[in-house]
This record gives C-alpha cells, sequence and structure tokens, in this order.
C-alpha cells in the first residue's frame, strides 16, 4: 500500500527523516509511535505531499506521489491540529469541505455517531476542544477512501467519544482499509494496533506487533517496553 525508500528530511540543519525505510501493507491499523519530535507528523506530512522530503522516494499502490497532488484526494486525514476559521458554522465548514472534494460523504451518520446536531450552527471558534475535534473527526470519517491517516485523533475526546472513535476505526479496518495513527496514549495502540512502526533518530526502530515488541523488550506492559527502547537507545 504505501513504499518509502531512503527518506531524509531536515529543517534547516535539524535531521528530522535519515534514510528511512518503511513498507506498510494493505489493510489494517499501524501505529506510528516515537517520542516527542521523532518526526511522526513529518513523516505523515510527506506520504501526504505538505512536506517535500530532501531526498527518497514514497509510492502509494505502486506509483510515485512526489511532486503529484491527485493522490490526496484518495486519503482521508487527520491533522493533529485543526486551524478551523472560527467565524464558521460547524455545518457551514461540513459544506465548505464536501463542496471542496468531489466524492460522497455520509456526514450525517457522523454527526449522530458523536452528538453534534445541536453544535451545527454554532460558530467553530466558540467549541470547546473535544468538540472542535468531533467535528475534525467527521471531516475526515464522512469520505470514504482506503487510507485513513489519523495524527492524535483523540485529543480532548471524553471516554463515551473515546469508545465510538475506536468502534468507528475497528469497522473501518474490517472493510480492508488501511489506517496509520500517530498517539501517545498506549492503552489504544494495545486495542487496536495491529502493528507498530517505532520512529527513533530519524529512521524506523522497530515495526512489528505489540506482542514481538514485548518479547523483543523482554517488558510485559507497553508502556514499560516502549520506554526500554528510548532509554536503551540513550546509552
Ligand atoms: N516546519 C518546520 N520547521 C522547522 N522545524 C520543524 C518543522 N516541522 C517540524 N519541525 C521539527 O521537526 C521535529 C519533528 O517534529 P514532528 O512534529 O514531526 O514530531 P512528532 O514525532 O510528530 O512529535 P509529537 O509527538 O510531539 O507530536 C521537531 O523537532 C520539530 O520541531
Amino acid at each position: 500500500m504505501i513504499e518509502i525508500k531512503n527518506l531524509c528530511k531536515r529543517f534547516g540543519k535539524l535531521k528530522v527523516l535519515d534514510q528511512l525505510d518503511l513498507s506498510i501493507h494493505q489493510g489494517g491499523i499501524f501505529a506510528v509511535l516515537g517520542p516527542n519530535g521523532s518526526g511522526k507528523t513529518t513523516l505523515i506530512k510527506c506520504i501526504l505531499g505538505m512536506v517535500i522530503p530532501n531526498a527518497g522516494e514514497i509510492s502509494i499502490k505502486d506509483e510515485s506521489v512526489l511532486k503529484k497532488w491527485a493522490y490526496r484526494n484518495e486519503i482521508d486525514y487527520l491533522p493533529q491540529i485543526a486551524n478551523f476559521p472560527a467565524n464558521l458554522t460547524v455545518i457551514e465548514l461540513i459544506e465548505m469541505v464536501k463542496n471542496l472534494r468531489p466524492k460522497p460523504a455520509n456526514e450525517k451518520e457522523l454527526i449522530q455517531l458523536f452528538e453534534l446536531e445541536s453544535y451545527l450552527e454554532k460558530k467553530l471558534g466558540n467549541l470547546s476542544g473535544g468538540t472542535k475535534q468531533k467535528v475534525n473527526l467527521v471531516l475526515t470519517f464522512m469520505f470514504d477512501s482506503d487510507l485513513i491517516i489519523l495524527d492524535e485523533p483523540t485529543s480532548g475526546l471524553d471516554p463515551v467519544s473515546l469508545i465510538r472513535l475506536k468502534k468507528l476505526i475497528d469497522e473501518e479496518k474490517k472493510k480492508g482499509k488501511t489506517i496509520l495513527v500517530t498517539t501517545h496514549i498506549m492503552s489504544l495502540v494495545e486495542e487496536i494496533a495491529d502493528e507498530i512502526v517505532f520512529l527513533l533518530d530519524g529512521s524506523i526502530y522497530f515495526k512489528g506487533t505489540v506482542k514481538e515488541l514485548k518479547e523483543k523488550t523482554n517488558q510485559s506492559d507497553l508502556e514499560h517496553a516502549i520506554a526500554n527502547i528510548i532509554t536503551r537507545a540513550d546509552v
């Protein structure tokens, strides 16, 4: 589904991605993990064409995506920080995004799922953080794409919404979709991820299942397994 070879990205003198290779097969949930600042968002933005790499190759479904744009219509992306125009209402934003993307949308089901009906006429600038995130989720999941990329999808969500989100992600997986998700919530990873992709020092330090990671680090708890990798790499 996604093939990345020798990907390099620097911001000035800071080397964020360093000859990174990664292969993601079609179907399943891949948790992209790594310490703060390890380059998870940068990697995602390279895949989306929002950050231009200094070197390397990225292909999706066997087609190179660098310097292309049309492929982005086939990816549903949830940004980590959604900068919504404060003066638009929720429904105005949903309609605007629908008009920008030439695909059918099922926003009504999602508005119901996240109980947003009473917020539709409210201005985005007046919403709470968690409600904004629910709007962000509606905008992401309302289109039907094979590849879904979620950057910190649980930010600000209450437990009820979190359970609904996990069910939603699982339903998308059952349709055979590929889902990339970055998170610092290890319980979410344990619950939903088929594979972990762990970024450290600019490249993929580990790729495999939660069980394999626990075995490799000799830890029974995922948080400790991750901490074990980071501290060992520091030595
Ligand atoms: N546009 C930019 N200009 C300069 N530096 C940047 C830019 N974008 C990211 N960086 C730097 O690149 C590094 C990686 O950032 P990135 O956001 O990819 O990390 P992350 O793994 O997603 O972090 P977090 O877990 O905190 O969200 C950081 O040191 C960040 O400050």
